[in-house]
């Protein structure tokens, strides 16, 4: 159950794998782009997971239509101010939300940075209308190559007073973190925090990886943790966070079942590690769904549930003070 005394929050949330399927139609119409489909009902199958995909990158796939639609920085602000109303409606107190500029860019050749500064613009108005406080992640998608990650890089570092870490995602098979080692050396100097998908598609060298040559404070999934005693071990006692996303792990077979999955082993480790969504639109669910049913699903008590809620503020990237902010807000 969520506990409704102290925070909720999604630390772990893609803002362009959120996208309403209703916004793309009505975009897909606004620029004259010929979609896959007319209806809510048969776009859906196109751009949300329906039987679980058979490995990470088909997931991804599905996340395609949503930044296609995206003909103008307009379409960037409006998805980025529907993110926050989905978010503060799904009872979310504080959330981190990334974006990859790069990916949102591409089929329109917008710019990079112009989609940034259009990101913070809707997050900024979403923030002003709803009760909730937003902080924003950005993405290099390792898919697209080093060259692709450098030009996102250079757009977040045109805002960076307005982005406060940066993650790397996409296919951590196809290209592994050691091509990134430049990227992330920049944004560290540059004062951004860090976050990286780590342990998913790869093993737990990838979750070393990432901790020793890119800097993560933090990683998004981990899930490959499980296979590594000294890796958990570290994760506990130099306090890296995992960001879990039950449902996701399960629709990209990253794990075959909830009942196997490694975060209550991770909790009973003394790992800081949370509950997310991840790409809650393409996914079909919200994060109480994660909270009612994955996580008991994946065994964790009522105790656990509420100690990865609590985790959540604690490894967000706010400082004590902003940490004391919100949660004198809730109580
Ligand atoms: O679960 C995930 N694992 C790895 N990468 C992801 C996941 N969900 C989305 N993206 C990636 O994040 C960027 C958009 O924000 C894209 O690169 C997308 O492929
Ligand atoms: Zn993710």
């Amino acid at each position: 159950m969520i506990d409704t005394t102290i925070p909720l929050t999604d630390i772990h949330r893609h803002l362009d794998g959120n996208i309403r399927a209703q916004t793309i139609l009505d975009l897909g119409r606004q620029f004259n782009l010929a979609l896959p489909a007319t209806t809510l009902e048969a776009l859906r199958p196109h751009v949300q997971v329906g039987d679980n995909e058979p490995d990470l990158v088909s997931f991804l796939q599905k996340l395609d239509w949503g930044v296609k639609v995206l003909g103008d920085l307009d379409a960037c602000r409006r998805i980025a101010l529907e993110n926050v109303e989905d978010a503060a409606r799904a009872g979310i107190h504080y959330a981190e939300l990334r974006f990859s500029p790069g990916y949102m860019a591409m089929t329109h050749h917008l710019p990079i940075a112009g989609v940034v500064e259009a990101v913070i613009d809707g997050v900024r108005a979403g923030c002003q209308q709803h009760n909730i406080d937003v902080r924003l992640i950005g993405i290099m998608s390792r898919t697209f190559g080093e060259e692709a990650c450098l030009a996102e890089l250079d757009g977040l570092l045109a805002h960076r007073d307005h982005i406060t870490a940066v993650d790397l995602a996409g296919d951590e098979l196809g290209f592994p973190g050691s091509e990134f080692l430049s990227h992330f050396t920049q944004a560290r100097d540059a004062g951004f925090r860090v976050t990286v998908h780590a342990g998913e598609a790869a093993g737990p060298e990838s979750i070393w990886q990432a901790i020793r040559e890119l800097g993560a404070e933090r990683i998004g999934h981990g899930v490959k943790a499980i296979e590594d005693r000294a890796l958990m071990d570290f994760l506990a006692e130099h306090h890296i966070g995992i960001e879990s996303c039950l449902t996701s792990n399960i629709q990209t077979s990253t794990v075959a079942s909830l009942a196997q999955h490694p975060l209550k082993a991770f909790l009973e480790h003394g790992i800081l590690a949370t509950l997310n969504t991840d790409d809650p639109a393409v996914q079909g669910i919200e994060l109480a769904h994660e909270y009612h049913h994955a996580a008991p699903a994946a065994g964790l008590s009522p105790a656990q549930i509420r100690q990865a809620q609590q985790n959540g503020l604690t490894i967000a990237f706010l400082s004590d003070a902003e940490k004391a902010a919100v949660r004198a807000r809730v109580q």
